[in-house]
């Protein structure tokens, strides 16, 4: 995603999640997503006709790619991509907004399941640096647990429980399995915004 629509994405997120959280209205339906002791953004749906997937940036830009790219992963991965859940997330940083350790879908490895399949997280963040701190923390699950699929040879890439940090920078596009990936989202200095998009 380019960076003027990175930002023009982090911009709209700001003022309306801002707004909301001081008791006004815009029309955006944000919510507090439950339960608060283990995640504390706000969050809105993209719907297409409603806001704010109706701003241009959204309607032209932003979700024609995730479209597109549900599109691709339905041909790459058997039983995906006959459903697309658009999210927009504001994390604050005034309040060091969190979401502490889970996956985004019960592991089940049949294609006929509904579960959500592969979680794709675009960040909007343009000035994200170090000291900002949210990073998504991944950890390495056992896979053969989480997924009931047969674990990859200890050794290759680390082993089960090892962690990597994702800094939440602009632009960036971050894709994992739903029911396999332990992730969470490390207290944030800054405010943080994403786009996140689950395919089933
Ligand atoms: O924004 C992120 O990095 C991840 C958010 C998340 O884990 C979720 O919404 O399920
Ligand atoms: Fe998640």
């Amino acid at each position: 995603m380019d960076a003027e629509a990175v930002a023009e994405v982090e911009r709209l997120a700001a003022a309306s999640a801002c707004g909301w959280a001081e008791g006004g209205s815009d029309g955006v339906e944000w919510r507090a997503p439950e339960p608060r002791h283990a995640r504390t953004d706000l969050a809105t749906w993209l719907k297409t006709g409603e806001r704010p997937a109706c701003e241009p940036v959204f309607a032209d830009r932003v979700l024609p790619r995730f479209d597109a790219l549900a599109v691709d992963l339905g041909e790459l991965m058997e039983g995906v991509g006959s459903r697309l859940e658009v999210q927009l997330a504001h994390f604050s940083g005034g309040k060091q907004a969190r979401y502490r350790r889970h996956t985004d879908a019960t592991a089940d490895p049949r294609p006929e399941s509904r579960e959500r399949k592969v979680t794709c997280i675009l960040y909007c963040n343009s000035t994200w640096v170090e000291a900002s701190e949210g990073c998504l923390r991944l950890t390495r699950a056992d896979c053969e647990n989480a997924t009931g699929l047969k674990a990859r040879p200890e050794g290759a890439r680390g082993t089960a429980g090892s962690t990597m940090d994702i800094p939440p920078i602009g632009g960036r596009l971050l894709c994992f399995l739903s029911g396999a990936m332990v992730h969470e989202v490390l207290p944030t200095k800054a405010d943080r915004i994403a786009v996140t998009a689950w395919v089933a």
